[in-house]
């Protein structure tokens, strides 16, 4: 589904700099990755290219055999809307508007029918027990119901790939393994293919399989097999020999 081919990115500016270097993995359907390194690895950059944000200087990456890089304004635009979700640390919800609104948004740039788009969030926030909350504003909603709602938000196209950047990153310990609970369930039932870029060795233990970089580079990977606690444990020890500063595993929750 995704091919991440012999990618780099230079940042150019009055000292130019790499951060990544020949990245090389694909991401077959159905599956959910996450993608760990240390502080200034290149997670973000890696994940903001198959965001289709930013551009690779050299490499190419294919979606479903698509070169998104060779898109044109019109495509990329419509390609983005369809095919990906998002969801971020910060939640992201426009809080002029309620829940409900916040879910449908991405049909109501689609021009989709009034009735159409509720019957569809009622459908989703039913899947993520959201129901209640669907007409309260986002401030009168706690952290781990803004996050479902931002899944929602961006579920609710059904996309092939839902990337999610530090989704865990605002929540309580509590509200952190409910929204991967539930990210792990939409993955298993929907069959949607994620990628997780997180700091969160609990959030990463919900993933199949956890790809490290470390300076740009590809460092290690690591598949989880039958036990989550396990590979928990194995992505600590991983994290450990990739070293880093030590706030990049403050957040560590056991
Ligand atoms: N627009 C930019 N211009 C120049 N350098 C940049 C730019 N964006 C990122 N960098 C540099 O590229 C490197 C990788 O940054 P990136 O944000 O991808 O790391 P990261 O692994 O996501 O870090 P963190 O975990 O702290 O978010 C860093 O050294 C950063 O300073």
């Amino acid at each position: 589904m995704l091919q991440v081919n012999q990618v780099s990115k230079i940042y150019e500016g009055k000292i130019a700099y790499q951060a990544l270097s020949n990245i090389q993995f694909t991401i077959e359907d159905g599956e959910f990755v996450g993608i760990m390194g240390p502080s200034g690895s290149g997670k973000t950059t890696l994940l903001n290219m198959i965001a289709t944000i930013d551009e690779p200087t050299t490499g190419e990456i294919l979606i479903h055999d698509r070169n998104i890089n060779q898109l044109n304004k019109n495509e990329l635009a419509k390609f983005r809307r369809r095919e990906l979700g998002f969801v971020f640390q910060d939640f992201n919800l426009l809080h002029t508007l309620t829940v409900e609104e916040n879910i449908v948004l991405p049909l109501t740039l689609d021009g989709a029918k009034v009735s159409e788009m509720k019957s569809k969030a009622a459908i989703i926030a039913e899947q993520l027990g959201i129901s209640a909350i669907m007409n309260k504003r986002t401030y009168e909603i706690s952290g781990g119901q803004a996050q479902r709602a931002a899944i929602a938000r961006a579920m609710i196209h059904a996309p092939h790939l839902l990337l999610a950047d530090e989704p865990t990153g605002n929540l309580d310990s509590k509200s952190a393994r409910d929204v991967m609970e539930l990210l792990e369930k939409i993955n298993q039932e929907q069959q949607t293919t994620m990628m997780l870029v997180t700091h969160d060795p609990l959030a990463a233990s919900y993933c199949q399989r956890v790809i490290f970089i470390r300076d740009g580079k590809f460092y290690s990977e690591i598949h989880r097999g039958e036990h989550r606690q396990t590979f928990f444990q194995k992505i600590i020890d991983t994290l450990s020999l990739l070293g880093g500063h030590a706030n990049d595993i403050s957040s560590i929750r056991v």
